[in-house]
């Protein structure tokens, strides 16, 4: 008896964290019901702080989130502070490769700074309802047009209460290896707040974390923050160029960091 006991406390448990398998779904689940529960920490503290949605929350979600990193075993690198000591608003944009980017995030994230996302995440339980107190604007991708004027409203908030937003401008997750086409939400919403863009780039966690393989080890992310580029002055005709540009930079950028794209069937394509 004593000895079926070994084996099931000592000798399986042991047997499934060799299994790079299970712990890539221990990892995930890990992370997913951790921020689920600090999401539970997080809704009253807003809520006492800020009395419902207000942008001044993000600080505790920053402060609450911070320390995910060391669970999951990943170590970020951050470069080009300087960048982002710009007075009043702007747009950060950034690649975006898995939700574990939010660890990221809330590594650099400055004051008075919120996100644009997917709307489907205001049903993600607890972490839905800290998004919704942090602030953040939920656009509907489907319809284009909704998305517009929510990014237009955006735009408006940012002049009039000083904010800063962050849009992932590939507009999904990618893990291929090299960025996605930009979409042109983000230029727009910075041309219409005549905002700054200050671009970062996240390198590729394809060393630690490949999701088709089913593996997440250990791993070091560096974070690359990008001068600003300015959009004083432009107008909507500018923003096909302001793209252009933004992406150029950011994929050198990310190519210089992760090394080249791996060898894809149908190559890598810009807009
Ligand atoms: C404890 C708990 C912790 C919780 C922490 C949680 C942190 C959570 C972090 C959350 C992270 C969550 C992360 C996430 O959820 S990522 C997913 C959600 N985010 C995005 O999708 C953002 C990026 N997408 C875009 O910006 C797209 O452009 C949108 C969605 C707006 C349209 O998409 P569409 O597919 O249609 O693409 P298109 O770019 O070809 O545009 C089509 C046409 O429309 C024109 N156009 C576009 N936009 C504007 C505009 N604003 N004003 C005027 N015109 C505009 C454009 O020029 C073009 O016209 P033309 O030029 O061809 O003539
Ligand atoms: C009742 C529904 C329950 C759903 C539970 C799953 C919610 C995930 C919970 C915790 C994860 C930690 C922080 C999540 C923030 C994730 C943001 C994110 O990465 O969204 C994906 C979006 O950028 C692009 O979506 P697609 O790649 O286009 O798809």
């Amino acid at each position: 008896m004593d000895a079926l006991w070994m084996v099931l406390l000592l000798v399986v448990p042991a047997l499934l964290l060799t299994s790079s398998t299970f712990v890539f779904y221990f990892k995930k689940c890990f992370y997913v019901g951790y921020m689920m529960i600090l999401g539970i920490v997080a809704m009253p503290l807003c809520i006492l702080k800020s009395g419902g949605r207000d942008i001044e929350n993000m600080r505790i979600i920053r402060n609450l989130v911070r320390h995910v990193k060391y669970f999951l075993g990943l170590r970020f690198e951050v470069s080009g502070w300087e960048h982002l000591q710009t007075e009043g608003p702007y747009v950060i944009i950034s690649n975006h490769q898995s939700s574990l980017d939010v660890l990221g995030m809330m590594e650099v994230l400055p004051d008075r700074c919120s996100m644009i996302a997917k709307k489907e995440l205001i049903y993600a339980g607890t972490v839905g309802m800290v998004c919704w107190l942090g602030g953040i604007v939920f656009i509907n991708r489907k319809k284009t047009s909704d998305a517009k004027s929510v990014m237009a409203d955006a735009a408006k908030t940012m002049q009039d209460e000083k904010i800063r937003l962050w849009v992932f401008p590939e507009g999904t997750r990618n893990q291929k290896g090299d960025l996605l086409p930009f979409k042109k939400g983000a230029f727009h919403l910075a041309v219409q707040a005549q905002a700054p863009i200050i671009p970062i780039v996240f390198s590729s966690y394809r060393s630690f974390y490949l999701t088709k393989e089913k593996e997440f080890k250990s791993g070091s992310i560096t974070l690359k923050i990008l001068p600003k580029i300015e959009t004083k002055g432009l107008t909507t005709d500018d923003v096909a160029t302001l793209t252009d540009q933004a992406y150029d930079i950011m994929r050198s950028a990310f190519l210089e960091m992760s090394g080249p794209a791996p060898l894809l069937s149908n190559g890598p394509s810009k807009h």
